[in-house]
């Protein structure tokens, strides 16, 4: 089947955090957009977050013609997805709800035209299971802000083309990504297994009164998130072991993975715990609204993406190496 790679018009169905970035990331790559959601006052709310995202696109570079008037707010599934060339769902985290809503999005669109879930770990053989030409389906899983980051896991159910892949990574890199194909399908893929790691033990810290939640974000954004960005956790490990590296690091540090200084299942999320974080999290707010935070935040990547290329660059490396 020869799916269409050469995108002109983006459908995106559900129009909240992830599915407003993955229209403002199409907008500013001069694209046709077409959006459904169903919550009243949807269209609005969209529009309000692609305006907030506008300024950081901007900076980035805009592709030709880009717009935020190439929008289009329609009132059906159906109407959203008949003409597009790519669609992306970004609806709520639920099987019966993604399950019924593929259904539909697959019978309304074009056989040729490839459909991407934003799932975070749900499995796309389960959800794709009542889907017309099932084989043209898969996951393109985004990182927040999806406007800027570019990582995007790429994930086949039981019955996805192995070229629906391959033409929805040429999608994707179209759209200034950088995929990832996960070639097994596991729940919660390759990145959220790890941010859910990392997520479960900062629970446990401030469920046992070891740190407020400030200081644990203290303790990610001047240490290991720093160098996360450039190098991962198996390179940096590899350096950590000196000039004996990664045989000599396992030596070390290998035996500290049985201390106790991981708690493997979750904490349960008492109310007690649910409304420490919130207070927590609330005081790092500050007077602060989240729209200013997230321009703050887009600010900080775009700085960090540009001396990160520039590093690279000079070192002989490739942005998406
Ligand atoms: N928030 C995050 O950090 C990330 C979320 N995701 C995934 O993206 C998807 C969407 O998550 P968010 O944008 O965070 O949620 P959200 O709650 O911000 O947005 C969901 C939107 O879907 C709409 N909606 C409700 N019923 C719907 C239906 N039947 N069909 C279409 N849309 C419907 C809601 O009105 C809402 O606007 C989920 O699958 C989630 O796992 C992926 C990466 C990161
Ligand atoms: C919390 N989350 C599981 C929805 C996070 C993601 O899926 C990716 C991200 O942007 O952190």
């Amino acid at each position: 089947m020869p799916y269409i790679t050469d995108v002109k018009t983006f459908a995106a169905l559900g129009s909240g955090v992830i599915g407003s970035g993955w229209i403002a990331r199409a907008l500013a790559h001069g694209l046709d957009v077409v959006a459904w959601d169903p919550a009243p006052g949807a269209e609005a709310a969209l529009r309000e977050r692609v305006a907030n995202a506008w300024p950081a696109l901007q900076k980035q570079g805009l592709a030709p013609g880009a717009a935020q008037e190439r929008l289009r707010f329609v009132s059906t599934v159906e109407e959203c997805v008949r003409d597009a060339d790519f669609i992306q769902e970004s609806a709520p985290e639920r099987l019966d709800l993604k399950l019924d809503l593929h259904a539909r999005i697959s019978a309304a669109a074009r056989p040729e035209a490839l459909i991407g879930s934003s799932t975070s770990g749900l499995l796309p053989s389960e959800f794709y299971a009542d889907a017309r030409y099932p084989g043209r389906c898969l996951v393109g899983h985004p990182f927040n802000p999806v406007y800027l980051l570019p990582l995007v896991e790429v994930v086949g159910g039981e019955k996805t083309d192995p070229e629906a892949i391959q033409a929805a990574i040429a999608v994707y890199r179209s759209l200034g990504m950088r995929p990832l194909h996960v070639r097994k399908e596991v729940p919660g893929f390759i990145a959220d297994r790890l941010l859910e790691a990392l997520w479960r033990e900062a629970l446990h810290l401030v469920n046992d009164g070891v740190a407020s939640t400030g200081e644990i974000d203290d303790a990610i954004r001047f240490g290991a998130g720093l160098r996360w960005s450039f190098m991962g956790t198996f390179l940096t490990y590899t350096l950590a072991g000196g000039n004996a590296g990664m045989r000599h690091f396992m030596a070390q540090f290998g035996p500290a993975l049985q201390l106790p200084w991981t708690y493997l299942p979750a904490p349960e999320l008492t109310e007690t715990l649910i409304d420490r974080v919130v207070e927590g999290t609330t005081g790092q707010l500050g007077d602060r609204g989240i729209a200013e935070l997230e321009r703050y935040r887009d600010d900080c990547l775009l700085a960090v993406l540009e001396a990160i290329r520039q590093t690279k660059a000079k070192h002989g490396f490739a942005f998406a190496e």
